[in-house]
């Protein structure tokens, strides 16, 4: 019989990604889908549909209980309202849920099966149904360095991020557009005259910047275009910004370490004037001295996606920026050097979609591992 996949979230932006790579990878011949919506049940659902072309209420506990799998990527309250319901309502399929909400729950696995399959495996064997994707930041780095952390070679890590808009959804995305626009907007006269003096352009852009309305500024809460914002998600009270946070906790926890201690793993995590894309600087404390050829073969082996970047000029500027990454699931590696402090210090910068590797493409995969069995 064939699986009843139900869909929820799918045309929001995590989702359409999903259901582009779904399509891909032709997941839709393996399943019956049955499409959701919080907003249009009723409606039609898309063309991927089969026999179930009618888009069903996304809080109808029934019709969510006829699915052996949920996949869902419609966001954190949804899953916090619906699942425990579904769940006392007795349903047993699998859950898998772009959203953090159950992440660090005992009962859920953190899914990035390149990195930590035996993690997955051992909780489908031990009767696991949860299944959440993990952070953007904390999956596109493992996609990308998580060969020194399976070789057991890193004693610490410290990450500073460059978050790209679009992590915080479609509208931080338009918001920034409407603010880059708005500040060219002010100075274009200047700009257009090669003579005019770039310290007046300079002064007119910051003025303008000041004073953008609030609803130019309604998602972010200040101006991004032409800025930088170095806190992303709640204040833990603890001068830890909740994204920290989840660098240590969701990579032990998608490693197998267990939460509470494990590999040390903080830094900074700062939303830039990307579009898409999560960048991030790393630097390692490794436990002995290895020799940067070893390195470099080890993130070259690990997975087929991750792709090393010689430590140049030439080669970083091509292949290293979001421009560079966006809209493809490969993973760059570069500027990977020894640094001042010590033999055993080690930088590296790495990017990724975060709306792939960072989101849709751990739940697809882990789908196909489901249904795979
Ligand atoms: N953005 C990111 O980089 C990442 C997001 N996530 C998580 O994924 C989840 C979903 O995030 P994201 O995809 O950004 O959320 P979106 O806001 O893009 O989509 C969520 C839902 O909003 C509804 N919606 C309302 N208006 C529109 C519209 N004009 N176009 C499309 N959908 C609309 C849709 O529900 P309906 O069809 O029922 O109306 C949709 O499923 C969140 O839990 C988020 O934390 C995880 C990792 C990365
Ligand atoms: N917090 C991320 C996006 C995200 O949705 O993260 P999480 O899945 O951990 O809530 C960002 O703003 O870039």
């Amino acid at each position: 019989m064939t699986t009843l996949v139900g869909l929820v979230g799918w045309r929001g932006m995590v989702g359409s990604v999903l259901m582009d790579r779904m399509t891909a990878e032709a997941d839709f011949d393996l399943i019956e889908p049955l499409f959701f919506s919080t907003s249009n049940a009723g409606g039609a659902a898309p063309a991927q549909a089969k026999n179930e072309t009618t888009l069903q209420n996304a809080f109808d506990i029934e019709q969510l209980k006829r699915c052996d799998i949920i996949i869902t990527a419609q966001g954190g309250d949804y899953t916090n309202e619906v699942f425990p319901k579904l769940r006392a309502a007795g349903w047993t399929g699998h859950w898998i849920d772009a959203a953090s909400s159950l992440r660090m729950n005992d009962d859920a696995v953190i899914v990035l099966d390149p990195v930590n399959m035996p993690v997955i495996k051992q909780a489908l064997s031990a009767g696991g149904k949860n299944w959440v994707g993990g952070n953007c930041t904390v999956s596109c780095m493992l996609m990308g360095v998580g060969a020194l952390y399976k070789a057991g070679l890193v004693e610490w890590m410290s990450t500073q991020t460059y978050q790209a808009a679009s992590g915080g959804g479609a509208q931080h995305m338009r918001e920034l557009l409407t603010q880059y626009g708005t500040l060219n907007a002010a100075v274009k006269p200047l700009l257009d005259d090669p003579k005019s003096a770039i310290l007046e352009i300079d002064r007119q852009v910051i003025a303008k910047q000041r004073s953008l309305s609030a609803d130019e500024t309604a998602n972010f809460g200040v101006p991004l275009g032409g800025s930088l914002i170095p806190w992303i998600d709640k204040d833990l009270g603890n001068g830890q910004s909740k994204e920290e946070w989840k660098g240590m906790a969701e990579t032990n926890k998608i490693l197998g370490n267990g939460s509470a201690q494990g590999i040390p793993v903080d830094g900074f995590c700062v939303r830039v004037g990307a579009m898409r894309c999560h960048s991030q600087a790393l630097t390692f404390k490794l436990k002995k001295d290895v020799p940067l050829a070893d390195i470099e073969a080890m993130i070259r082996a690990d997975n087929e996606w991750v792709k090393f970047v010689p430590n140049t000029r030439e080669d970083t500027l091509r292949d290293l920026t979001p421009v560079a990454v966006t809209g493809t699931m490969t993973i760059p590696v570069g500027r990977v050097r020894k640094l001042a402090m010590g033999p055993e210090y080690v930088g590296a910068f790495t990017i990724g979609d975060q709306l792939l590797w960072g989101a849709a493409e751990p739940l697809r995969r882990m789908l196909r591992i489901l249904i795979d069995r």
